[in-house]
């Protein structure tokens, strides 16, 4: 549905080129919900916008819906970017329209019928849940509700694809849940293809099928989402996923924790993770009987993303040294990752 190929976007700062995008190729196939994610700076943005043409890319073509974009005439890309809906950061809502005027904004310069109009908003405003807004105006609005007015004038021309600039991060993360949960709804029931740019994992983890990683203007990394979160090659798409998971050891252990051992009664502290069927095995459970090790949970939460589970533990492991080594062994080739976070 759509298909970027070699696109880079070159800016003139002041006499010096910035490359903002390098050579970035991605597909996204129809019906599909792809997150690119990206530090600050990375190109996010300029990449998204130049999905519409809002920013001309310096090079490569843009291909959405079957049609190359970039070789359109004016008045051929005004009609094609009607495929293309988009939601930004701060919403973008006229102040001095209501609800439903400002649903109604693409619509009526489609010239379309006032019967039209008005079933039609109607519909966008029962399936983004704010029929009792309709008359009021952006400024009475939370942020959450301003984000589902933007998404309904958004899929009033009826988009094949759906842009989303950072559409959840100006919102507190209930909200956030709310609108995500929106967006899959509008992907499942319409067939909407989405992109959306984040620079939270959690967004990809929750709605998207695919995830591309993008690191100063390159894309280092992509995949589909259970690829990507069961084995992340490169270490920014690492970190990122780490960001997800809140597992922490407890206040007083970290206080202890030393890089080496530091008496006989030593021992370490590990982190296990788990991915899909390692998840529901017992594994620590049988670890601790065959090699004799005595093993406390201090901290463990499971996730899914991209339909898999993944499980981290971490926990103290008591027992002798070559029993513990056996062990790390053991759970290596049981497909758990380990790392020794330290020594108590
Ligand atoms: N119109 C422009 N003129 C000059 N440089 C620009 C322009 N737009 C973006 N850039 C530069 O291109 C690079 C990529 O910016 P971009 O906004 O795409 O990054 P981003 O990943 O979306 O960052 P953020 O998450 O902070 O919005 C940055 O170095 C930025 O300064």
């Amino acid at each position: 549905m759509i298909k970027l190929k070699n696109i880079s976007k070159i800016f003139d700062v002041s006499g010096k080129k910035l490359i903002a995008l390098d050579n970035v190729s991605l597909e996204i196939p129809k019906g599909q919900i792809c997150g690119v994610i990206g530090a600050s700076g990375a190109g996010k943005s300029t990449l998204i916008r130049c999905v519409n043409l809002l920013e001309e890319p310096s090079s490569g073509t843009i291909i959405v819906d079957g049609k190359d974009l970039t070789k359109l005439k004016n008045a051929e890309l005004v009609n094609e970017r009607r495929n293309i809906g988009m939601i930004f950061q701060h919403f973008n809502l006229l102040s001095s329209r209501t609800v439903f005027k400002n649903v109604a904004l693409p619509l009526e310069l489609e010239h379309k019928s006032k019967e039209e109009i008005k079933q039609k908003v109607d519909a966008l405003l029962e399936l983004v849940g704010l029929v009792d807004k309709k008359n009021v105006y952006p400024s009475n609005l939370s942020g959450g509700q301003k984000q589902r007015v933007a998404i309904a004038r958004a899929l009033a021309s009826e988009p094949k694809v759906l842009l989303c600039d950072e559409a959840t991060s100006a919102l507190d993360p209930a909200t956030t849940q709310s609108i995500l949960k929106l967006l899959k709804e509008i992907n499942r029931t319409l067939g909407i293809t989405i992109l959306l740019i984040t620079h939270e994992m959690e967004v990809v983890k929750r709605i998207c099928d695919q995830v591309a990683v993008i690191d100063q203007g390159k894309l280092i990394e992509q995949g589909s989402v259970s690829e990507i979160f069961s084995n992340p090659k490169t270490q920014l798409a690492k970190e990122f996923i780490r960001s997800t998971f809140h597992v922490t050891l407890p206040e007083e252990y970290m206080e202890k924790l030393t890089n080496k051992p530091t008496h006989e009664k030593s021992y370490p502290i590990m982190k296990f993770e788990f991915t899909g069927r390692t998840v529901d095995a017992p594994i620590l459970s049988q670890v601790s009987k065959k090699f004799g090790i005595d093993l406390s949970v201090l901290t463990s939460q499971i996730d899914y993303a991209g339909g898999i589970k993944f499980g981290f533990v971490i926990a103290e492991l008591e027992g002798d040294e070559e029993a513990i080594t056996k062990a790390k062994i053991y759970l290596i080739e049981q497909n758990v990752k380990i790392e020794v976070l330290g020594y108590v």
